[in-house]
């Protein structure tokens, strides 16, 4: 899209308003009496507008599982044409059998720069993955590097799109209404919903982690108490906002692993109302409350969980995102970087900027918009440099600044796609971080 057309984007996005809240019955109507009160499905809805209900979990789940939101539209979703499958480019879905489960330290660097006119759905990238899409159990991790804004129209029945921007704003025209999402925000689309994304900067990277599994949600606070970590009223879903356009548009759907494509005649974000608690939403992962220890140990990753996939054992993630945000270090007599682990979780990580305190950053280290696997059982942690450094730092209260790294933390190895195991940005030589790491043993 041309500068003229990010200008654009960019001023409608600093113009939004927004719902907080996580997990609310939201509502919202952009046209006033669009929304009908005291019942769902009246005879006829408010301004000749048709109810739809969506979905996001089965009728019959307990309160605190039950997902559905119900839309007040111009046109039914019903009212479409044939799908037809389409070429889903680097995009590929589970189960992921094409290669060999790996249990090597694997690191990557940059996706390469995409062709111009790339758009967000053609910019996706599947590094690899876990479960199966059919089964609503796993994980997808895919990386987007795009520079043009959709057309098109997109949504994912196969689960959950939680997009981390990297490089570029974006804007998010859903269903539901507007969203804006920078660097360092994170942004979720449920399972489902349609939504359109418009570049706001000449370029736009990061990355998503698709969740076939049961929705993110808050973790619970335990000891904590009633407030930490992310906090509920930090996420903003959109307010309602609609497109009333006849012509024609191109929708795509993601279903088991394959695209879908049908030319409908009207644009499909033609929502002009609607409630309920399957939504879209944005968090500024800065706002994260960051706890820790204020005595001595590092303390597991899990303390940094912004969101949760749960799974049908209780504790066991199917998917964590997890977010190393700014925070002080004030242990004592403590190696205060990640320790030396092996994890029966699998750890995929990302940098959204600056760098990591338990890598070396710089060209070939862990860079912004690289990535690290560490599969279920990898031996790893703080390289050789940051070893010796934080051997031997001084342990003065300390804030780490200097960056913004995430984790998507698995129950499941992630298996590669060929093309993120025979990627020529795949670094050669991750091992050698840990090389060098000398015996001081003595008796
Ligand atoms: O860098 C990693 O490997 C992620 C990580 C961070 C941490 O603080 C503790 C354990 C862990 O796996
Ligand atoms: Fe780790």
């Amino acid at each position: 899209m041309s500068g003229r057309g990010n200008e654009q984007a960019r001023k409608t996005a600093e113009a939004l308003v927004y719902s907080s809240g996580f997990g609310n019955e939201h509502s919202s109507e952009a046209v006033p009496g669009a929304l009908p009160q005291g019942r769902n499905s009246p005879q006829r809805a408010p301004l000749g507008l048709y109810a739809e209900q969506l979905s996001g979990s089965a009728f019959t789940e307990p309160r605190r599982h039950n997902r559905r939101s119900w839309l007040y539209r111009i046109r039914p979703s019903a009212a479409h044409p044939p799908f037809t499958p389409v070429a889903g480019g680097a995009l590929r879905g589970a189960p992921f059998t094409e290669t060999v489960p790996d249990p090597n330290r694997l690191r990557w660097n940059p996706l390469p720069e995409p062709a111009p006119g790339t758009d967000f759905l053609a910019g996706l990238w599947t590094l690899g993955g876990n479960g199966d899409a059919t089964q609503r159990a796993g994980m997808a991790v895919h990386l987007y590097h795009a520079t043009s804004s959709m057309d098109r129209v997109f949504s994912d029945s196969d689960g959950e799109l939680l997009i981390v921007p990297e490089r570029g704003g974006l804007l998010l025209r859903t269903e539901f209404g507007l969203l804006r999402a920078e660097p360092g925000h994170m942004a979720l689309i449920p399972r489902g919903v349609r939504f359109r994304v418009e570049l706001l900067d000449a370029t736009a990277r990061g990355y998503v982690c698709e969740n076939y599994g049961q929705p993110f949600v808050l973790p619970d606070l335990g000891p904590i108490g009633a407030n930490g970590l992310a906090n509920a009223r930090d996420f903003l879903a959109p307010v309602a906002a609609y497109e009333d356009t006849e012509g024609p548009v191109e929708v795509v759907n993601k279903f088991c692993g394959n695209l879908w494509s049908a030319t409908y005649d009207h644009s499909p974000l033609d929502v002009v109302a609607w409630h309920g608690n399957h939504v879209p939403y944005v968090y500024d992962l800065r706002r994260f409350n960051v706890i820790g220890s204020v005595s001595y140990d590092h303390p597991d990753p899990s303390i940094f969980t912004v969101l949760t996939s749960p799974s049908d054992t209780p504790g066991l993630a199917g998917v964590d995102f997890v977010v190393f945000a700014p925070r002080w270090l004030v242990g004592e007599d403590t190696f205060r970087p990640p320790y030396f682990h092996r994890n029966v979780m699998s750890e995929y990580m990302g940098l959204i900027e600056g760098a990591y305190d338990a890598k070396t950053a710089g060209e070939g280290g862990f860079v912004p918009g690289g990535g690290s696997l560490h599969n279920m059982m990898s031996a790893h942690g703080p390289d050789r440099e940051t070893f010796d450094r934080a051997s031997a730092a001084e342990l003065t209260p300390h804030k780490v600044d200097d960056g913004l790294a995430f984790m998507f933390e698995t129950r499941w190895p992630v298996t590669l796609t060929p093309q993120a195991a025979e990627a020529d940005h795949l670094q050669s030589g991750y091992d050698g971080v840990w090389q060098g790491l000398e015996r001081h043993f003595s008796r």
